[in-house]
């Protein structure tokens, strides 16, 4: 089973005060939601657990090693990261998008194995996308590039899910499509950290929340302690109104 921890990070946002470090532990079948107004860091952080980006101080520990100690390879046969914003560098179809969830398992030259084709195919019609596979990713709506990102992910199949903002672009029906596919991923022993503006689909999805605010301040722990109108509404500066639904709550904002 493979774990994600930090000890006592602090994630380098440029010209700002260390704030509280953060000492997170993320464990197979837990759902976060990082939540924070723009620029409070989530996607620094969500770079800084990736190791895309070096932390200001602190560690993180992928199975109890230095991330930064890790070769690329070994990091992505267990980490996978949405990201929020993607540049199609060369031109690309679906399918052959989605297969680049498998580059971490191939030595250098080697073809991916039917084994490999399955898994993408699947990943596609699991997102919806399994009708565009011969598509160059560049003719692609919004929608449809966001899905193919989290099928790629879902074709490299890691036991850590770092996920930018992954509803981003989608309609409704998918929204929810892709936060069951992260739910199923985390009863199935794996972990999702994913970013979230919707505070709703985070009380519905969520077991665990960090509250990341534009001062470095931070707190976190079970969804429905984090989840209260008071941390909130000081997070956002926007009043909410708070009701309840099969058991979560429900934000809406007031005017
Ligand atoms: N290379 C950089 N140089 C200067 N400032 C930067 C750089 N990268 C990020 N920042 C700043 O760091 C802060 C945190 O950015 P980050 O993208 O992590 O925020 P975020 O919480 O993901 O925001 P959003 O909700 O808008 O996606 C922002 O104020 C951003 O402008």
């Amino acid at each position: 089973m493979t774990r994600l921890q930090t000890t006592e990070l602090i994630i380098d946002v440029p010209g700002r005060d260390d704030g509280r470090p953060l000492s997170l532990n993320i464990e197979p079948g837990q759902v976060w939601g990082v939540l924070g107004p723009n620029g409070a860091g989530k996607t620094t952080l969500m770079h800084t657990l990736a190791g895309l980006r070096a932390p200001r101080s602190g560690e993180v520990l992928l199975d109890g090693q230095p991330l930064l100690a890790l070769k690329r390879r070994q990091i992505a046969r267990h980490l996978g990261l949405v990201f929020q914003e993607r540049q199609d560098g060369f031109p690309a179809t679906v399918l052959e998008t989605a297969l680049i969830g498998r580059h971490p398992f191939l030595s250098s030259w080697q073809m991916e194995s039917a084994d490999d084709l399955a898994l993408a195919r699947r990943a596609l019609t699991r997102l919806d996308v399994a009708h565009l596979a011969d598509r160059l990713v560049s003719t692609l709506s919004g929608g449809e590039r966001q899905r193919v990102a989290i099928a790629t992910v879902l074709t490299q199949s890691p036991a850590i899910w770092l996920a930018d903002e992954p509803t981003n672009h989608l309609d409704l029906h998918h929204q929810i499509a892709v936060m069951e596919l992260l739910t199923e991923e985390a009863v199935n022993g794996r972990a999702v950290f994913m970013c979230l503006h919707d505070l709703n689909l985070a009380a519905r999805w969520c077991n665990h929340v960090l509250l990341l605010y534009p001062d470095g301040e931070a707190c976190w722990g079970p969804a429905q302690q984090m989840l209260v109108p008071e941390a909130l509404e000081s997070l956002y500066g926007q009043r909410l109104a708070t009701t309840e639904l099969d058991g979560a709550p429900v934000f809406v904002p007031v005017r």
